[in-house]
């Protein structure tokens, strides 16, 4: 991952000040989902690039050491070794960016990436996911325990409570806790867009997160009705580049809920060259958070290597 986000003091003239022009945001989304989508060879290539920025996920509550033991070996080789092949691409060590679990499940994955001796990076959803309803203390408890079992990136979850009633300065201390309790983990920090009731409140949370120091803003859990959409992304990738205008600080943008089509995360990846630009297109700056979206990115490489669709034996681990 790039720099940490040192995070700023609390600017709450800023936050204050926020207004977001809806009818603006929509036509921006429709436009950014209504431009022909790249082909072919490109196309490959750019759903090589999304399976580099998968967080992928497994989020149940029949998670097993098993079923965890498996997303890791898929992490490690998230396409098959002939297709990659095919493609040239099999000496460049393309791998998922992260697999993510519950806290529970950590020292499952830790020690199966360990044993097949690799580097992906663990992450742990925390802070009483999904809905954040715990006391702060077993909150701050859940991280420090995330960490010290080895997660490498830990994914919080806001007090929407907070959010909702305008208690940006109580949010803050919050975030800014959590981020101590961090450590060397990177944080990322979901704001459950869905429960935010509009693009202001997002756009304000999503400051008020970056000013705590976070280093990705992630849109949702997977759990609310509402997840990653294309509108709430733009007002949140806006505030990325407002954050990163006025400090300098570069935040990471990650989509999460709901995103499990090869065409969705060329979307998504469109939508960050042309809000962002290219520097936001790599692994450090940007994640896919998601649970099935690997399996159809598999068999679209499938379909561009061989020419057919892939019958569901020969892509046994999708
Ligand atoms: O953080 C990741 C999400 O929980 C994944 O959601 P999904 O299962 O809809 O892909």
């Amino acid at each position: 991952m790039s720099a940490r986000n040192p995070g700023i003091e609390l600017d709450l003239g800023w936050v204050s000040r926020v207004r977001v022009n809806h009818p603006a945001v929509l036509r921006r989304a429709q436009k950014i989902q209504s431009w022909k989508l790249v082909k072919k060879g490109w196309q490959a290539a750019w759903l090589l690039r999304a399976v580099t920025c998968i967080d992928l996920t497994t989020l149940s509550g029949d998670d097993t050491p098993s079923n965890v033991q498996r997303l890791c070996l898929k992490a490690i080789h998230p396409i098959r070794d002939d297709l990659l092949k095919s493609m040239d691409m099999d000496d460049k060590g393309i791998t998922t960016a992260a697999v993510c679990v519950y806290p529970a499940r950590v020292t499952d994955a830790v020690k199966t990436l360990k044993t097949a001796k690799s580097n992906i990076p663990v992450a742990s959803v925390a802070t009483g996911f999904p809905a954040g309803q715990t006391s702060l203390k077993t909150r701050l408890e859940e991280v420090r325990q995330a960490v010290e079992d080895g997660a490498r990136e830990i994914d919080i979850v806001i007090n929407r409570t907070l959010a909702l009633t305008g208690q940006w300065e109580a949010l803050y201390h919050e975030i800014c806790q959590f981020k101590k309790a961090c450590g060397e983990a990177h944080m990322k920090t979901i704001l459950a867009v869905g429960e935010l009731g509009s693009f202001t409140n997002v756009y304000k949370a999503s400051l008020v997160a970056m000013m705590a120091g976070s280093d990705f803003i992630k849109t949702s859990t997977g759990k609310e009705t509402v997840n990653a959409t294309i509108p709430v992304a733009i007002v949140m990738v806006r505030a990325i580049r407002d954050y990163f205008w006025r400090t300098g600080h570069k935040v990471g943008f990650k989509p999460a809920g709901g995103i499990r089509t090869a065409k969705d995360s060329l979307i998504w990846l469109t939508l960050m060259k042309e809000e962002l630009g290219d520097g936001w297109l790599k692994p450090d700056l940007f994640r896919l958070g998601a649970s099935s979206l690997l399996a159809d990115i598999e068999r679209q490489i499938y379909h561009y290597v061989t020419g057919k669709y892939a019958a569901y034996h020969e892509l046994p681990m999708a």
